[in-house]
C-alpha cells in the first residue's frame, strides 16, 4: 500500500477525477454503470432478495440510484423507484439511465416506505448545495425513526463529502458505497458515524489521475507514515535513538511521568524529566528508567535542554496555567528543537496566541483538544465553525506548527496543507491521561527523527491500536504497556502489505 492509496479526495477533487477520467476516454455512461453495479453487488451480498425503495434525486446521485433499481429488478428482486422533481428535468448520464427503467417512476412520497423496504438512498452525493428540506426531510426521518435498513449512494444524503456535517438531516445507513476513493465526509464525524459499512468501489478511474490531482488529505493509516518510522541499528546505542525531555509540573506529577514513559515506550533512547526540587522526589520515585534532572529555575532548565543530545521537548502536561509556564514555552521554543505543545502550554496564550506563533520556528506539534482548540484558535472564522479538517488547517497554516485537533475523529494538519484524519480510535480512549500518553509517544517519535507530521500522525494510529489492543476497562497506564504490542501489529501488517519497514538510521550522536 501507498501514500496514494489512503489519499481522501474532496468533492471537487473527485469532480475532477470524474472529469479526468472521461478525458481520458471513460464514457461518464460507463462510469455510472459501474457504480451502480458496485451498489447492487454490495446489496446483493448483504441482503436476501426483499422489497426495495429507490429513492432518487435530481443530478447523478439519482441516475446511480436508476442503475441499481434496474439491476436489482432484473434480477427479480421487487423495486419501487421515487424521483424528486420531474423525470424529463433529468439530464445526462441519469436521464439516460432513467431512459433505461422500463417501470413506474413514482413522485417522492412516504408511502414509498410502506412495509419496510430495504431502503437505496440516491438523493443527494457530492452536489448537496444546501441542507434538505420538504419531502426529502419527511423520508429520511422516517428511515431514521423506523430504523430502515438503508444503504447510502455515495454518502449518506444531506452528509457533506468535504466536513461530514449533516445539511439538515441524513439518513443512518447499515452501508454506505463510495466510488474510487474515500472522501473526508466518510471519516470526520458525525458523517462516520452515518455510513456504517463503508464500501469504496473501483468504478473505473485511473489511480493515475491522482497524479494530476495530487490530493493533500489523507486517512491515517501505516501507508502515509511508515517509511518515516525508525529501526533500532543493529551497532546501535542509546544516543542513536535520541534523548527527550519532559517538562515536568509542580502540582499534575501523574501527566509528565505517563508522557515520559511513553516516549520511552516508542522508542526514544532516554527521556529525562525536568522537575523542581520540590517535586523531585515523587518523580524520582516513578519508573527508575526514565530521568529525573533537579531544575532550579529557568536557567538551569534553558542549561539541560541547550545540550545538543538533548533533541526533542514537550512541556505542557500537568505544567500549570501560570506565567512561568508561559516564559518556559517561549524560552524552550527560542532553541529551535522539534517541540510538542500540549495542554497548559497552550492554554496560557489563550489572551495573546500571536506571540506563540511567532516564536514557533522549529518543527513543532500542538495538540489541543477542543477546548484548547477554541481559546488559541478562537477567530478562525464562523465559517468553518463544523468543519474540523478545515479549522485544523487554517489552523496550522496561521500559526506554523502541525496542529493535531483531538477527538474520535483527531485530524492532524500541517502548515503545508497536508492532513490526516484518524479513525481507528476507540472511545475507550476518553480517559484522563490519555492526551498526556499520546503527546509522549509524539516526543519519542520526535527524538527519533521523524518528521513533525508524521511523528504526530503515527503516534495517533499507534495511541489508538493501543487502546484497541486493550480494550474495555483501559486506563492510560495500559495504553503505555500496549504500545509494543501496537508498535509489533504494525510490523506483521507492513510485512503482509509487503512494504517492510526500511531501516532508517539517525545520525550518530557526539
Ligand atoms: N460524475 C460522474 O462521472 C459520476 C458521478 N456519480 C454520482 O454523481 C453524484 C454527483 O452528481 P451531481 O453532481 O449531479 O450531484 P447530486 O446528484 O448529488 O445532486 C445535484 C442536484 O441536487 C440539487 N440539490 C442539491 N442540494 C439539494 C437540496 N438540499 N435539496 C434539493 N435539491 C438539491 C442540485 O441543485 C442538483 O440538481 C455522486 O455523488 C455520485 O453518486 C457516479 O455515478 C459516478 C460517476
Ligand atoms: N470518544 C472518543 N473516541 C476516541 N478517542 C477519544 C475520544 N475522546 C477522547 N479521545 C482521545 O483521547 C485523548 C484524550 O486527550 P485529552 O483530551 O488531552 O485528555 P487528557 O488531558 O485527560 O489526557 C485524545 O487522544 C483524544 O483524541
Ligand atoms: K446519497
Amino acid at each position: 500500500m501507498a501514500a496514494a492509496d489512503c489519499a481522501l479526495l474532496s468533492v471537487e477533487e473527485m469532480y475532477r477525477a470524474d472529469s479526468l477520467a472521461m478525458q481520458g476516454g471513460v464514457p461518464g455512461l460507463t462510469l455510472m454503470e459501474a457504480a451502480g453495479t458496485a451498489i447492487a453487488r454490495a446489496i446483493r451480498k448483504r441482503w436476501r432478495p426483499r422489497p426495495v425503495a429507490v429513492l432518487c434525486g435530481p443530478g447523478n446521485n439519482g441516475g446511480d440510484g436508476f442503475v441499481v433499481g434496474r439491476l436489482l429488478a432484473a434480477e427479480g428482486w421487487p423495486v419501487r423507484l421515487g424521483l424528486l422533481g420531474a423525470p424529463d428535468a433529468l439530464k445526462g448520464d441519469a436521464g439516460a439511465n432513467a431512459a433505461r427503467w422500463r417501470r413506474p417512476i413514482q413522485p417522492l412520497h412516504p408511502d414509498l416506505l410502506a412495509g419496510d423496504p430495504l431502503v437505496v438512498d440516491a438523493l443527494f452525493g457530492a452536489g448537496l448545495a444546501r441542507p434538505l428540506d420538504g419531502i426529502t426531510r419527511t423520508l429520511i426521518e422516517a428511515i431514521n425513526a423506523r430504523d430502515l435498513d438503508c444503504i447510502g449512494v455515495d454518502v449518506p444524503s444531506g452528509v457533506h463529502g468535504d466536513s461530514g456535517e449533516v445539511l439538515g438531516v441524513a439518513p443512518r445507513c447499515r452501508l454506505t458505497v463510495t466510488f474510487f476513493r474515500t472522501k473526508p465526509g466518510h471519516l470526520l464525524l458525525p458523517g462516520r458515524a452515518l455510513c456504517g459499512e463503508l464500501i469504496v468501489a473501483d468504478i473505473g478511474i485511473p489511480a493515475a489521475t491522482l497524479e494530476r490531482i495530487r490530493p493533500a488529505t489523507f486517512a491515517n493509516a501505516p501507508a502515509l507514515w511508515q517509511e518515516h518510522l525508525p529501526r533500532p541499528a543493529r551497532a546501535g546505542n542509546k544516543y542513536h535513538r535520541g534523548h527527550a525531555v519532559v517538562v515536568g509540573g509542580e502540582e499534575m506529577t501523574g501527566a509528565a511521568r505517563l508522557a515520559a514513559e511513553a516516549a520511552r515506550r516508542i522508542g526514544a533512547g532516554l527521556v529525562t524529566i525536568a522537575a523542581a526540587p520540590a517535586v523531585h522526589a515523587i518523580y524520582a520515585a516513578g519508573r527508575p528508567g526514565t530521568i529525573v534532572a533537579r531544575i532550579a529555575d529557568a536557567k538551569a532548565l534553558h542549561e539541560l535542554c541547550s545540550d545538543p543530545r538533548r533533541n526533542a521537548i514537550l512541556i505542557g502536561p500537568g505544567a500549570g496555567v501560570s506565567a512561568q509556564t508561559r516564559e518556559r514555552v517561549l524560552m524552550l521554543l527560542g532553541l529551535a528543537k522539534p517541540c510538542v505543545l500540549d495542554a497548559d502550554a497552550l492554554t496560557v496564550f489563550r489572551d495573546d496566541p500571536e506571540s506563540l506563533f511567532a516564536a514557533i520556528k522549529a518543527p513543532c506539534v500542538l495538540t489541543p483538544h477542543e477546548g484548547e482548540f477554541a481559546r488559541l484558535f478562537a477567530d478562525s472564522g464562523d465559517k468553518l465553525a463544523r468543519d474540523k479538517l478545515a479549522r485544523a488547517r487554517a489552523a496550522a497554516a496561521r500559526s506554523g506548527a502541525v496542529v493535531l485537533l483531538k477527538g474520535a475523529d483527531t485530524v492532524i494538519a500541517a502548515a503545508d496543507g497536508q492532513a490526516a484524519i484518524n479513525a481507528n480510535a476507540p472511545p475507550t480512549l476518553a480517559t484522563a491521561g490519555s492526551g498526556d500518553v499520546l503527546a509522549g509517544m509524539i516526543l519519542g517519535l520526535l527524538a527519533q527523527e521523524v518528521p513533525a507530521f508524521m511523528a504526530a500522525a503515527a503516534a495517533v494510529w499507534l495511541h489508538g491500536q493501543a487502546a484497541s489492543v486493550v480494550g474495555p476497562g483501559l486506563i492510560a497506564e495500559d495504553l503505555i504497556d500496549a504500545v509494543p504490542q501496537a508498535c509489533a501489529e504494525l510490523a506483521t501488517a507492513a510485512h503482509r502489505d509487503g512494504h517492510p519497514k526500511p531501516a532508517r538510521h539517525r545520525k550518530a550522536e557526539p
